[in-house]
Formats: structure tokens, C-alpha cells, sequence
């Protein structure tokens, strides 16, 4: 087994991990490749869902992986799924565990794999070889391993979640049970939001960073911040609540806020997405942000800021060649009553216009 696992570990690949871009494509353009593994969890299936069976592997750091600790902290999953996140360093071999001796890791459960049979696991890759020797894609958090069976569930995010919202039903206290963040009435809005957040927003920060023509870059960061203005436009018109969709909490917020709260602390100087930022430059989004960090314990205890700044800048050493993290922006989030000094002077300003005479 181990000898096998080193030479499946060594496996040589056409381009580096770290090519974002593959060197010989010239149009420079960011293509996200496709998730491999995309089974689902359901009752009497293949993969039925049991308290304990199934082990989520994430990054602090990953917005896709961050969707799923949020709808697991949501749903009350706690005690039903245990997770590890692994450290936020990504290097040559991809994510790595974390050792005793790493410091700088903050959060729950950033830990070498805790999993029996696992002990000489060193990366997140030895995971996706023991479950398939042969396996050619990337090895991506987040990832649903089923440890009856060391097969791979699922590693994309959008599935993961959508198992997460009913499937675990018959576990949980009602209290959960009622937490519903598709509902029925909302699907076709909510999916119609997904495609366009997705490409434009999700993905759309990505496709601005990594690409290595000026015209790509250009194309993805205009459409970026037409979809940002969008989400303006809309969180203007929702009259009836502080999330996306009014009263309660959906799918919508949860795939939107993983890169909102990136936003500021690491895509505006890394990713060169920096026509606006949030703080300053679209106050409703700003508040909507803080509203879910601030007051629903689901979204900031899962976010770590610590992995975030530094994974992607001193990761990324084609964008960071020194991989040094920046500093500001301080504090990463702002209180609900704090404002950047320009926007409280221009708020000062309204309201006492408003007063006089
Ligand atoms: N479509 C996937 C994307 C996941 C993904 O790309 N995760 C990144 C981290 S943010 C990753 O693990 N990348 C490692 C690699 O591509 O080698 C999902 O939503 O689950």
C-alpha cells in the first residue's frame, strides 16, 4: 500500500498544478475543468446517509468548500458529519495536511487526516488515489469521502450542499429539519441568480486573476463588476428582510457571501479586481455582508481570515512571486456601525442636509 502510494503520489503530470493557465493556451482565459466525482447521498441509495460514515475534507481558505462547512453549520450536521481542513499552504503536490509543528492555522479541525487507514496520509491527494488509483483530475476541496466504502462521494460544492439540505433530514432535530434553503418557491429565482453569481461572480474573480492576457483579464473583470452593480440593483429592491431573498436565508446567500467576504481582504490586490471595493463602493452589499457575519454564527465562525489572505498570496507565486501578504486591508470586515472614513463623511454629510430647513 505504501509503496504504492508513493508512486502514485510521484505521478507525473503534462502541466504543473500550479499552471492556472496552461503555459500553450493563448488566449490566456481561466477554464475551470469539471468535478470527477459526482455521486449523491440518498436514502436506500448507494451512498445513504448514516451519522458518522461520511468525512468532509475542505480548505478555510476555498470559497467552494466554504459553501459546505456554512450549510453544515446551518443545518445542524455538526455531530452527524465530521470535517478536516487542511493547511492553507498549496504548493507543488496541492493541499497538504496540517503537522504538529505548523503554526499560523487557526480554526477547528486543521489537523493531519484523522481517518483509520490514513495515518501515512500526508495530502489531500492521497485521499483521491487510494479511492482511485487511476484518477487524472485535480484534487479539490471540498471532498465527501465515505469511509465504509473509501470511495469519493462527491468533490463539487454545488451537490455537496444540495445533499446537505434534506437528505440528513431523518437525523435531525425538527428544529433543523425546518431550515430549508431551496425552497420551493424560490428554485427558479434561486437558479436563475446561481448561473450568472457563478460565472460572473464565483468564478468570475478567478478568471480575472489567473488570466495571463490583458484581454482576458479585462473581459472578466468588466463583467465582474456589471453582476456586482446587478446584485446592487437587486439587494436595493428586497423590501421584506437583510438577505438575498427577503426573510430568510438561501442557497443565494450562502454562494454569493463565500466570495463577498474575500472581496476586500484578497481579491481586489490579488486578483486585480479593483475597479470598487465593497467597504466603500457598494454599500448595500456591504451590509448585506455584515449582516450574515456579524449576526448568524453559521457564516463567521466558518470564515478564517488567516487562511484566506494567506493561502491565495503566498500560493500563488506566478501572481506573488515573494508570496508576501499584505497587510491591510485592517480591520478585514468592518462592525455594523463602523464605515470607512470617506463613506461615514459622505453620510454625515446627507444627514445633515437632510435636517436643515
Ligand atoms: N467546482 C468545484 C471547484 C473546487 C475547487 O476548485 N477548489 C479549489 C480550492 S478553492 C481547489 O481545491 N483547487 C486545487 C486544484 O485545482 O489543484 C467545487 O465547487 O467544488
Amino acid at each position: 500500500m505504501r509503496g504504492q502510494l508513493l508512486e502514485l503520489t510521484s505521478h507525473s503530470q503534462a502541466t504543473k498544478i500550479t499552471d492556472w493557465v496552461a503555459p500553450n493556451d493563448k488566449s490566456g482565459e481561466f477554464k475551470r475543468g469539471q468535478s470527477q466525482f459526482r455521486n449523491f447521498i440518498k436514502k436506500g441509495g448507494q451512498f445513504p446517509p448514516e451519522k458518522d460514515r461520511y468525512h468532509l475534507y475542505v480548505s478555510y481558505a476555498c470559497p467552494w468548500a466554504h459553501r459546505t462547512l456554512i450549510v453544515r453549520r446551518l443545518k445542524g450536521l455538526e455531530d452527524i458529519i465530521p470535517f478536516t481542513s487542511v493547511h492553507w499552504h498549496m504548493q507543488e503536490l496541492g493541499w497538504r495536511f496540517a503537522t504538529p509543528e505548523d503554526r499560523d492555522v487557526p480554526g477547528e479541525n486543521v489537523e493531519k487526516d484523522p481517518l483509520k487507514g490514513h495515518e501515512k496520509f500526508t495530502h489531500l491527494r492521497d485521499i483521491y488515489f487510494s479511492a482511485d488509483p487511476d484518477y487524472t483530475g485535480r484534487f479539490t476541496v471540498p471532498t465527501l469521502y465515505d469511509t465504509k466504502t473509501g470511495q469519493i462521494v462527491s468533490n463539487e460544492s454545488s451537490e455537496i450542499i444540495r445533499m446537505f439540505y434534506s437528505e440528513f433530514d431523518d437525523l435531525l432535530p425538527e428544529k433543523y429539519k425546518n431550515v430549508d434553503l431551496f425552497p420551493a418557491d424560490l428554485r427558479k429565482e434561486i437558479e436563475e441568480t446561481n448561473e450568472w453569481t457563478y460565472s460572473d461572480i464565483n468564478n468570475g474573480v478567478y478568471r480575472s486573476g489567473f488570466a495571463t492576457s490583458q484581454e482576458a483579464y479585462e473581459k472578466a473583470v468588466v463583467q465582474l463588476f456589471k453582476s456586482l452593480d446587478r446584485v446592487e440593483k437587486h439587494l436595493s429592491e428586497v423590501k421584506d428582510g437583510p438577505y438575498y431573498f427577503g426573510r430568510n436565508i438561501t442557497e443565494a446567500d450562502v454562494r454569493l457571501y463565500t466570495t463577498i467576504v474575500r472581496f476586500d481582504v484578497v481579491y481586489v490586490q490579488h486578483f486585480k479586481t479593483n475597479v470598487r471595493d465593497i467597504r466603500s463602493g457598494y454599500p448595500r452589499i456591504h451590509k448585506w455582508l455584515r449582516n450574515l457575519y456579524w449576526n448568524v454564527p453559521a457564516f463567521k465562525e466558518t470564515t478564517e481570515f488567516t487562511h484566506i489572505k494567506n493561502h491565495y498570496t503566498k500560493s500563488h507565486t506566478q501572481i506573488n512571486k515573494f508570496s508576501i501578504t499584505p497587510v491591510g486591508p485592517e480591520p478585514p470586515i468592518l462592525r455594523e456601525d463602523e464605515e470607512v472614513p470617506a463613506v461615514a463623511y459622505a453620510l454625515a454629510l446627507r444627514h445633515s442636509n437632510t435636517r436643515r430647513p
